[in-house]
């Protein structure tokens, strides 16, 4: 789908709730021209956006796989780092799109027609606090995502709060892809669906043993720059493959669920 056809996908989000949708490509969300202006930023750590884990540079982190920004389950249980970070971020990634269409803006103008109209905001902490909206993702050569279900996320103990506020256990993932990798850095999604046995005393685990995919048939996307991927990550079992060659991937995206009040939609990383 393209993106100029965004109409087309208007109240798309209840199909996810009925779960008669697994996932859509919405392409040319940014012009291919403008994603790669974009990754000559982020290459150049312009503008100087948090690292996630902590570096003295970015050339430093180059070498394995980081973030831009971080998640509420790389922050730990001390969310006062992480809320600071979020205010930080926001402001950066406003500047990095400073001379296109803002990232924010034009997230929540799509999920608002993918929503049927529903307000799109980002959630907030007792203290006023807003959540990150998204994460820059950063996979140098041979770096991977592993076999993961986003459901189990939720399990962390900074979900906390986002459960009483948004339904955490149908959350969406969505990316936008910044840079794509000269080969490799499909995501790759399964047949296989999330169940909370799955999820042994409810434990948070970044990775799952393959052997759980082993026999379900999948199927393998390569997004190219430009290109928002939404799908149902929070059930569907997934990884990003190793990416290969001299160029990274950078993919900048977060997740997104029902407001508990029925009235709006919430994101966050
Ligand atoms: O490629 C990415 O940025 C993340 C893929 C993923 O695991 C997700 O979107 O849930
Ligand atoms: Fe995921």
């Amino acid at each position: 789908m393209d993106y100029s056809q965004l109409g087309t996908l208007e109240h798309c989000l209840d199909e996810f709730t009925r779960r008669t949708l697994d996932g859509v490509v919405i392409r040319q969300v940014y012009s291919p021209e403008y994603m790669q202006e974009i990754s000559s930023r982020i290459e150049r750590h312009e503008p100087p956006f948090y690292i996630f884990p902590n570096m003295a540079t970015a050339a430093e982190a180059r070498k394995n796989k980081h973030l831009y920004g971080i998640t509420l389950v790389a922050a730990g249980r001390d969310l006062n780092e992480y809320f600071r970070v979020a205010a930080g971020f926001r402001s950066h990634c406003h500047e990095l799109f400073q001379d296109g269409a803002d990232y924010e803006e034009r997230m929540r103008q799509i999920f608002s027609v993918l929503g049927g109209g529903r307000a799109v905001v980002l959630p907030r902490n007792p203290d006023g606090q807003d959540y990150m909206p998204a994460t820059v993702r950063i996979l140098p050569a041979g770096a991977a995502i592993d076999l993961h279900c986003d459901n189990n996320l939720s399990h962390h103990p900074t979900y906390a709060h986002l459960k009483t506020v948004c339904d955490v256990g149908n959350q969406l993932s969505f990316f936008l892809t910044l840079n794509a990798p000269g080969g490799g850095g499909e995501l790759v999604v399964y047949e296989r669906r999330w169940s909370d046995r799955d999820d042994v005393g409810n434990e948070y685990v970044v990775s799952k043993d393959a052997s759980m995919v082993e026999d379900s048939e999948w199927i393998a996307l390569k997004p190219q720059p430009g290109d928002l991927i939404l799908f149902a990550g929070g059930r569907i079992y997934h990884r990003v493959a190793p990416t290969e060659g001299n160029r990274p991937r950078y993919t900048l995206g977060g997740f997104l669920a029902n407001a508990h009040e029925g009235k709006s939609l919430y994101y966050w990383s």
